[in-house]
């Protein structure tokens, strides 16, 4: 069928075109159907429909099928029914608990890289990883995958360590204390983060914050190479190009299925040449992994997979039942993680787990010895060592090496949550903390967050505060404080957990 095309200025990320209802119905699509668009070239394209917006006879081209198919608007394009690929198969395959093979986990990803599977596709992909589980062989593969459409980077000299956070515990700024450390003692770490999935804040939101985080893989490497460390977004380079595309689908569900979890992990750590990997799993209540038995198990997973893919990983089980130091949300905790660099002043939740995941990679680089690790690390903080590379760092990727903690300013408008009672704080909930960092704007605003007054086991007195939410509009704070209200982040020991009435009162 000939139409007559309307070019619709607006990227959405994926080959679409919107028809309306008449001519769909007569080409026999729905929906989510696929169509072949041909010009001089062709593509197949996935169908948005509507009755008003575009007029019988006419198909509006976003803008990445125009830009693909390089035409003027004035043309007319020849719209025909398309076959659903076979990528998307291989999902429904997956859906019926069917064993895939690498041939189909390699067409998968293909897929997903170059956008022709849809959201509603990639979306049940997600959601049959997360019900029925890939085994050892297909998650090797899928990272293999994920490595393999992507660029690589190799390095002239080794070893290359790297560092990831399975995430899932609020605050894990860790990062942004790990990099410079381990650069700073001569090792190279090109880190390469996602943004938040589960959380209010990827350490990429976070070093946003200080530095731009989106450059190539070439740039990675000669940053890297200069400097020794650098702090940047994976989904901004061609590195493993489907990582982010799935983590897109992950945040709004709020899952991280462990299949897709190891690969989107691995495949970053793979593609960048590492040889050497801590991998931090925080544990415990309110995060991804609920006790040490599940934490050990997923220890084993990602040791065994690095194992296949020729780099030697260690991993640390991490306190995660409380949020890491006493901030939640980019720049609350970008000014908590400074401020320790600064003058190693700040929780020692956050002191200990940096120092100690910096000291067993300075053990595995070869730069301290079997057991002094963490001594290391302490050193190279509290002489400002650390420091002086992580302004090194935010200088190489373009941002003011100038800054300090108190140049950090979280959002203006404020809200306190208060103490109900006197007493111990008994319950912090990790995912309410979240929520709540969420609604105040938190992570793409970047003064939104909580700031921690009182945690787990600290005395409090009746009306004292116990966190404050920052955000940056005041519709947001409003709505964050609406939800903090109706379902408290808080538990204080005594108090009522919870009212049950009578079948009388029902
Ligand atoms: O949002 P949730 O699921 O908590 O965690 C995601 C975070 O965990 C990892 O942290 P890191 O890059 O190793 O510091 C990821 O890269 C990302 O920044
Ligand atoms: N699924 C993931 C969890 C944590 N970090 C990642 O990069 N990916």
């Amino acid at each position: 069928m000939q139409l007559k095309v309307q070019p619709l200025n607006i990227k959405v990320g994926k080959y679409k075109v919107v028809l309306n209802s008449v001519d769909a119905k007569e080409l026999g699509v729905n929906e989510g159907d696929r169509v072949r668009v041909r010009d001089h070239d062709s593509l197949t394209a996935i169908v948005d429909f509507t009755e008003d917006m575009i007029s019988p006879g006419m198909v509006g081209l976003y803008h990445e099928v125009q830009e693909k198919l390089q035409r003027e608007w004035t043309e007319t394009v020849d719209i025909s029914p398309a076959s659903i690929p076979k990528s998307a198969q291989v999902i429904k395959k997956l859906m019926n608990k069917q064993k895939l093979t690498q041939e189909e986990i390699y067409l998968l990803v293909n897929g997903i890289v170059d956008e022709s599977l849809s959201d509603i596709e990639l979306s049940a992909f997600m959601t049959a990883s997360y019900i029925n589980d890939m085994s050892d062989d297909e998650t090797e593969w899928l990272t293999r995958a994920m490595i393999d459409t992507g660029e690589k980077i190799e390095f002239d000299t080794h070893p290359v360590m790297d560092k990831h956070s399975i995430g899932g515990v609020p605050g894990n700024k860790i990062s942004l204390l790990v990099v410079p450390i381990v650069a700073a003692n001569g090792l190279m770490i090109p880190k390469t983060s996602s943004r938040a999935i589960t959380g209010a804040g990827g350490t990429s939101d976070l070093m946003e914050v200080l530095a731009p985080v989106e450059f190539t893989a070439s740039e990675v490497r000669s940053m890297t190479e200069k400097v020794g460390g650098v702090l940047v977004w994976g989904g901004a380079t061609n590195i493993a190009p489907a990582d982010d595309k799935l983590i897109r689908i992950e945040y709004p569900l709020s899952i991280d299925p462990h299949c897709q979890l190891l690969a989107s992990i691995m495949a970053k750590k793979g593609s960048v040449g590492a040889d050497q990997v801590v991998i931090d799993i925080p544990t415990g209540e309110g995060t991804k992994i609920k006790n040490v038995q599940e934490g050990r198990k997923l220890a084993r997973d990602l040791i065994n997979l690095g194992e296949r893919l020729g780099m030697n990983i260690e991993c640390a089980l991490t306190y995660g039942s409380s949020p890491v130091g006493r901030t939640v949300g980019p720049a609350l905790e970008v000014r908590e993680a400074l401020k320790v660099l600064e003058s190693m002043e700040g929780p020692n939740s956050l002191i200990e787990k940096s120092t100690s995941i910096a000291g067993m990679l300075l053990e595995m680089g070869g730069v301290a010895i079997k057991g002094q690790g963490r001594k290391v690390a302490e050193d190279t903080l509290r002489n400002g060592y650390a420091l002086n590379k992580m302004k090194e760092i935010i200088d190489i990727q373009g941002g003011d090496s100038n800054v300090t903690s108190d140049d950090i300013n979280a959002g203006e408008y404020t809200h306190k949550l208060t103490a109900p009672t006197d007493g111990y704080l008994i319950e912090f909930n990790n995912k309410r903390l979240i929520e709540i960092a969420r609604l105040a704007g938190a992570p793409n605003d970047k003064g939104a967050g909580v700031l921690i007054h009182k945690k787990r086991g600290e005395s409090v007195k009746k009306d004292q505060a116990v966190l404050t939410i920052h955000s940056e509009k005041e519709y947001k704070l409003k709505s964050a404080v609406k939800s903090a209200q109706m379902n408290s982040p808080i538990m204080i020991e005594g108090m009522l957990l919870e009212r049950v009435p009578s079948y009388k009162e029902l």
